[in-house]
């Protein structure tokens, strides 16, 4: 999908459903306040979105900018965590109420949704935010999605918003996400450099990828910087979602990016869908096995892990938890559901059927974690 296709409006064959996300930088000034005429501009853009049939998801940052300044908080890192969460719930308030207003303005109904990290990676909760935002889009309602800053801490927490984005996109089942932030896209080094480049199109967010970028913010008031960016490019990737990385600070940003094609659009490497896409993307585990060369190619021609393969576990993962499987070199190779708990695969593993029944006591399932609901990264 080019990038004229991604933001085309008046294509009928460009995506339906979309999700902007737009980052702190953009929507906060130096002085704590929301950016009101620029966000006008976006708003403007969203309400032709959805002129031209096609749904809109926002995904806004800045609920901490905005509340540390009213609190007189020290800026990024020496806030302490009580004080970005105070931040935030007084940021919140005022960044929902001027979104209300905002899109009210031009006939839209704003729907606040705070989210956290653990909300996605519970099957049943993801479930009921992918019916929720669907049941808001077919009434012509707009999402506007934040983090649940004010209870997200440590691992339950994104901390950037930009994953949240793809992960809200894949919910929603989205066809693309378009991040605004404060660069043209992404740059084959920082952007700073005299000789940076930037980068069209990505066709799969390898380690070479990943080198080009940091995470620190640019402006100081986003988090994750490109890195963060770059981990949501790769959950979108696997979804069958295409994600772009537009500069919105000038107004009306989508269609200027339309008008210079200048953007980085990364383009969907696979289509998982439903279940598979969700096991995909889940981000926090309570353990993890490691398998041999072997279980490997055996995975990546669509076969499941068998304790034969498995040559070590680690964590206190429990039977029907979705955890990954690395391979000797400690790469990523799939996400699973694994059919045992940790003690269990420890006893089995290295065993070929037969032989396992004695040590668990009953018959062995037929794998460690089945092809079925395994999804290769
Ligand atoms: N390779 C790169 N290409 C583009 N930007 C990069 C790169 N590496 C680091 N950056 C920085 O990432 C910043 C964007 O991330 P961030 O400040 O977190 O934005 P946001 O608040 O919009 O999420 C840019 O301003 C830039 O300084
Ligand atoms: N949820 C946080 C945003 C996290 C963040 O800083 O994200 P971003 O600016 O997109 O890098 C907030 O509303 O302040």
């Amino acid at each position: 999908m080019p990038i004229k296709t991604l933001l085309d409006f008046r294509d009928p064959e460009a995506c339906k459903r979309m999700v902007i996300k737009i980052g702190s930088a953009l929507l906060v000034d130096n002085s704590g306040r929301v950016e009101v005429e620029w966000l006008r501009t976006i708003v403007n853009e969203i309400w032709t979105a959805r002129e031209m049939g096609i749904d809109v998801v926002v995904v806004s940052s800045g609920s901490i900018a905005i509340g540390a300044k009213q609190l007189d908080f020290e800026e990024g890192g020496r806030r302490t965590l009580a004080e970005a969460q105070a931040s935030a719930s007084v940021g919140q308030i005022e960044l929902a109420s001027v979104w209300r207003q905002l899109l009210a303005e031009r006939d839209l109904t704003a729907a606040q949704m705070l989210l956290t990290l653990d909300d996605f990676e519970s099957r049943r909760r993801y479930l009921n935010i992918s019916a929720t935002l669907r049941r808001l889009l077919k009434s012509g309602v707009v999402p506007v999605v934040n983090e649940n800053d004010t209870i997200a801490t440590g691992e339950i927490r994104f901390g950037d918003n930009d994953r949240l984005a793809a992960r809200v996109a894949q919910a929603c089942q989205a066809d693309g996400v378009i991040l605004l932030t404060d660069v043209d896209g992404l740059y084959d080094k920082h952007p700073d450099e005299p000789d940076a480049e930037r980068l069209d199109e990505v066709h799969g967010v390898t380690d070479e990828i990943h080198a080009m970028a940091d995470t620190e913010s640019g402006s100081g008031l986003g988090s994750g910087g490109m890195t963060a960016k770059l981990l949501a490019a790769e959950i979108a990737e696997k979804a069958g979602i295409a994600l772009a990385i537009v500069n919105g600070k000038a107004e009306n940003p989508l269609a200027r990016a339309m008008a210079s094609q200048a953007a980085t659009l990364f383009l969907p490497q696979r289509d998982e869908s439903g279940r598979r896409a969700w096991i995909g993307g889940r981000m926090r585990f309570a353990g993890s096995i490691k398998v041999d060369d072997g279980c490997v190619r055996a995975v990546r021609n669509g076969k499941s892990v068998l304790a034969a393969g498995v040559i070590g576990a680690d964590g206190d993962f429990e039977r029907g938890d979705i955890i990954p499987v690395f391979d000797v070199t400690g790469n990523m190779i799939a996400k699973g559901l694994v059919e045992y708990d940790a003690n269990d695969v420890e006893a089995i593993m290295g065993m070929q059927k037969d032989d396992q029944e004695a040590i668990l006591g009953h018959a062995p399932r037929s794998a460690v974690m089945h092809r079925d609901h395994l999804v290769l990264m």
